[in-house]
């Protein structure tokens, strides 16, 4: 399973394999070096033709010194670099001090660098700070890189500005750069795919330097974020193959809100039913029913006037999974209807509406919440859930490492005891017992067309269809994300929520081409 790391869990990984005595500290630093080149140069052919001119702009620790080594590399294939140091050569210590010595060119202060430096470079290289960035950047160091960004600019691991485990600025983002290409090491870091570092870190390129042994051995840490991709999702448990009835693939209840208000759970139901679930009926208000009656064919509908009605139904066992919130509405009976749902300790995803109505009493759904049950907030309905949490997110950090949003998750999670789907361009998956899974909609998988009305429904009733398969709480989330943004990206432009269960077939043929 792909993984991305913390700056902490980086440095273990450092540290085991230095351990183990297979490489140095000096040994990784060169190998950096040389992946950072041969990725500006797979990057940009022109300048693979023809030596540039580069301008490496190097920190006091470990990243600056993989700027050396950079520096160094660059000039040997002919190119005129132009190398400038925060802070004195003296000070430097260690590996970075080596590197520095065999650059053996001329080292220039950082703080003098004039604009016909920059505007001279084809390439700048940002190796000021990588994972040890600890405070934000002084308005001078902003200044620069912000200027700097005006050439392509090269990120050595990670830009300068950006923590590491967050993704967050640590910056003013009045002048907050943007590479053009970030070059990291065996494994991205979580900064490479939250917040502002999804954005900012332009194309990345994981270049291996003999870590991924060890890089290998930190997936298998539960604490360790995963990130699925393609390969990684288990085909089997995404197809049908095996037989089986329709009650062996699940029965889906989703209930839905009154007159006028059941487009969102219909979208969820049908998402439910393209998933594979073997069964899904739509539970709505007595005086709903001819209006879905209208609108539903494969699912099935049932009359459930309330919090009552609702445990009666689900005396059927074979109920086996529930999604409650889109357009469920508001209101006590709303509330007892979400709790009756718990009780019943199916498999259960709660989103919109299931949330929001338990702004002002968070508690007492957390008190109801069980292992079984996913919550799939937007940055909206968490922030009602858990506000204090949200408001750690806000506002400009002023130390590093910086609270993150799978910070929030896992917190959110831990507390409520349910598995926690916090939505966005970067969402976020966090299970109770510490799990988190982490997925970017941007680089290959940018996907704009998904900020569509009703994409949420949609993905409520994917996370469901999923439960109804069988898969646990978390994997059902975690494969549902990654299935949700690969249907959109699959239909790309004109995408509306109608048509992700309608394109999930093919996504899903992909996988699964024996299923
Ligand atoms: N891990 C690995 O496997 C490998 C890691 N490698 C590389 O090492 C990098 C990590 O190196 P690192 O730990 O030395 O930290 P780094 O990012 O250079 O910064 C620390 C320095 O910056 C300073 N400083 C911090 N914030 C500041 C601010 N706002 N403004 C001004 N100064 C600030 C801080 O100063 P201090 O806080 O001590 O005053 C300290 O001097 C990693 O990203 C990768 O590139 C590779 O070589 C190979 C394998
Ligand atoms: N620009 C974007 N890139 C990738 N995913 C996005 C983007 N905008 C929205 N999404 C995803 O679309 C879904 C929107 O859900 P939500 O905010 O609940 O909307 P709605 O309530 O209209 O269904 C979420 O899964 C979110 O992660
Ligand atoms: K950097």
């Amino acid at each position: 399973m792909p993984i991305c790391l913390t700056s902490d869990q980086m440095r273990a990984v450092e540290r085991a394999a230095i351990d183990s005595g297979r490489v140095t500290g000096q040994g990784l630093m060169e190998r950096a070096g040389e992946g950072v080149v041969s990725a500006i140069l797979d990057y940009f052919p022109a300048l693979a033709a023809v030596p540039g001119r580069a301008l490496v702009l190097c920190g006091p620790g470990n990243n600056g010194g993989d700027g050396f080594v950079v520096a160094r590399l660059l000039r040997a294939r002919g190119w005129r670099v132009e190398l400038r140091l925060l802070g004195e050569v003296a000070r430097l210590t260690g590996d970075a001090a080596t590197a520095c010595r065999n650059w053996g060119g001329e080292v220039l202060p950082l703080d003098e660098t004039p604009d016909d430096a920059l505007q001279a470079a084809d390439l700048v290289v940002d190796a000021l700070f990588g994972t040890g960035l600890q405070r934000p950047l002084s308005p001078d160091l902003a200044g620069l890189l912000h200027r700097a960004a005006r050439r392509p600019l090269v990120a050595v691991d990670i830009l300068s500005g950006i923590c590491a485990d967050s993704g967050r600025l640590l910056a003013d983002p009045d002048r907050a750069a943007q590479a053009a290409l970030t070059v990291t090491f065996d494994a991205p870091k979580r900064g490479h795919l939250m917040a502002e570092g999804a954005a900012r870190s332009g194309a990345l390129a994981v270049v291996p330097i003999g870590l991924a042994r060890e890089v290998e051995e930190a997936s298998r840490d539960p604490a360790v974020a995963r990130c699925p991709d393609a390969a990684t999702l288990d085909p089997r448990a995404l197809g049908k193959a095996g037989g089986g009835h329709k009650y062996a693939h699940g029965h889906v209840l989703v209930l839905s809100g009154g007159p006028g208000r059941g487009g969102a759970a219909r979208m969820a139901a049908r998402g439910a039913l393209r998933m594979g679930a073997g069964l899904v009926t739509l539970g709505c208000p007595p005086d709903a029913v001819p209006e879905n009656a209208g609108r539903l064919d494969a699912i099935m509908l049932r009359p459930v006037a309330d919090a009552v009605a609702l445990g009666e139904m689900l005396e059927d066992a074979r109920l086996d999974t529930l999604c409650l919130g889109p357009g469920l509405g508001h209101g006590d009976g709303v509330r007892d209807t979400v709790l009756t749902a718990l009780r019943a300790g199916r498999g259960t995803v709660l989103d919109a509406d299931a949330l929001t109505n338990f702004k002002d009493d968070p508690e007492t759904l957390f008190a109801a919440l069980h292992p079984g049950a996913v919550l799939t907030p937007h940055p909206g309905e968490f922030a009602r859930l858990f506000p204090d949490l949200a408001g750690r997110l806000k506002g400009v950090p002023e130390h590093g490492p910086a609270y993150s949003k799978a910070d929030a998750a896992a917190e959110a999670a831990a507390r409520s005891g349910a598995v926690v789907l916090l939505k966005g361009v970067d969402t976020v998956v966090a299970a109770p017992d510490g799990r988190l899974s982490l997925h970017a909609a941007v680089r290959a998988r940018e996907v704009p067309w998904l900020a569509t009305a009703g994409a949420g429904d949609v993905l409520a009733g994917f996370v469901a269809g999923l439960l109804a398969r069988g898969l646990p709480a978390f994997e059902a989330a975690e494969a549902a994300v990654w299935l949700h943004a690969e249907t959109a990206r699959r239909f790309g432009p004109g995408l509306i929520a109608e048509d992700l269960p309608e394109t999930l077939p093919a996504v899903l043929r992909d996988l699964a081409p024996t299923g």
